[in-house]
C-alpha cells in the first residue's frame, strides 16, 4: 500500500503534485491521447485524488483507493486540470452572478471586471473541460461480456465529477462540501473491455447552493459512449 498524502487542501494538491510516471507512459501509448498529454496541452497531468490512498484509519475513497484499484479493474488512471489561469477565469465565470461563490474576492463581480474576464479568456489557453479523468478499464469491471458495467460508469461520472467540483471550492471553506443529489447518465454505446477511455467533464452553471454539471465518455474513436448530467448541492453553512 502506498503512503498516505499529506497534502492539507486539494488546491494544494492540484497545484503541487504530478502523476505517476509510470501512469503518464501507459497512456503516452495511446496517440489519440497526445493533445492532451503534449507540452502544449492546456491541462496538467496530476494524480487522479480518489484513488490515493488516506490511511489506514481514513475509510475516505475506499472503493476507489483500494476497491477498483486492481491490475484487473482500473490499472492506471490519471486526472488532467487546466492552469491556474484559465481556473481563475472559469471561477470568475461561474460565480459572477451567483451567490455561491468560492471566494469572498470573487463575489459582487462588476461588469467592468466581467469584461476584463472576458479578454483575459481571450489570451489563456483556453481548457474546454474543467475536469477529465483518463483510466483503464480491465476485464473484471464486466457487467455484459467484455462490456464496462453501467453502475461502474456511473460512480466513475460521479467521481470525475465532485474532483471537478473541488478545484472551485476554496481552501478557506466558502463553499462547503458538495453532495451529488442527482445524476442522470445516459447510456449510448457499450463500452468495451479492456479499455481506455477519457471521461470529461465541466461546471454548466451554478446558483446559490447548486451546481450543474455535464460530462462524456469517449474512447480513441471518439464516440461518446455514456454521457451524465448531474446536480451538486453545497452542505448549509454549520453543517447537513
Ligand atoms: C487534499 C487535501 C484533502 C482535502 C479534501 C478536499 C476535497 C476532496 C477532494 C476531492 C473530492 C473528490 C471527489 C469526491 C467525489 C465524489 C464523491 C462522491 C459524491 C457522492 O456520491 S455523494 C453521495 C450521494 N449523495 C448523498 O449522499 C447526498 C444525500 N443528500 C443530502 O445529504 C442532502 O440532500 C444535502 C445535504 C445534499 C442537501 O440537503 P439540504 O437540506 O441542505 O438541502 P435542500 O434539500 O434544502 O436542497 C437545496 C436545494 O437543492 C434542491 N435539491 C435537492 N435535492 C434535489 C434533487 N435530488 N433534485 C433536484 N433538486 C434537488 C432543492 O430543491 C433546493 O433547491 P432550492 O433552494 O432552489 O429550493
Amino acid at each position: 500500500m502506498s503512503t498516505p498524502h499529506n497534502w492539507t487542501t486539494y488546491t494544494a494538491f492540484l497545484r503541487t503534485s504530478r502523476a505517476s510516471e509510470s501512469d503518464l507512459k501507459y497512456f503516452a501509448l495511446h496517440p489519440w491521447l497526445a493533445p492532451l498529454l503534449s507540452p502544449g496541452s492546456p491541462y496538467r497531468s496530476v494524480p487522479f485524488f480518489s484513488r490515493l490512498e488516506k490511511g489506514e484509519n481514513n475509510t475516505l475513497d475506499r472503493f476507489f483507493n483500494r476497491v477498483i484499484n486492481t491490475n484487473d479493474t482500473i490499472p492506471h488512471a490519471i486526472a488532467l486540470v487546466p492552469g491556474d489561469e484559465w481556473l481563475a477565469l472559469r471561477r470568475k465565470e461561474l460565480f459572477a452572478s451567483s451567490t455561491s461563490s468560492p471566494s469572498s474576492s470573487q463575489q459582487n463581480v462588476t461588469g467592468e471586471e466581467k469584461e476584463q474576464a472576458t479578454t483575459e479568456q481571450e489570451t489563456t489557453q483556453k481548457a474546454e473541460y474543467d475536469f477529465i479523468l483518463l483510466t483503464s478499464l480491465a476485464p473484471s469491471l464486466s457487467g455484459f461480456t467484455d462490456t464496462a458495467h453501467g453502475g461502474l460508469l456511473s460512480a466513475l461520472f460521479d467521481e470525475a465529477m465532485g474532483c471537478c467540483t473541488a478545484a472551485f471550492r476554496n481552501d478557506d471553506d466558502a463553499v462547503q462540501e458538495l453532495f451529488t443529489v442527482n445524476l442522470n447518465v445516459t447510456y449510448r454505446r457499450p463500452v468495451p473491455l479492456p479499455g481506455v477511455y477519457a471521461i470529461r467533464v465541466r461546471v454548466e452553471k451554478t446558483e446559490g447552493r447548486k451546481w450543474w454539471l455535464k460530462g462524456e465518455l469517449v474512447g480513441g474513436d471518439g464516440v461518446v459512449r455514456t454521457s451524465a448530467e448531474s446536480l451538486w448541492v453545497a452542505a448549509r453553512k454549520g453543517g447537513l
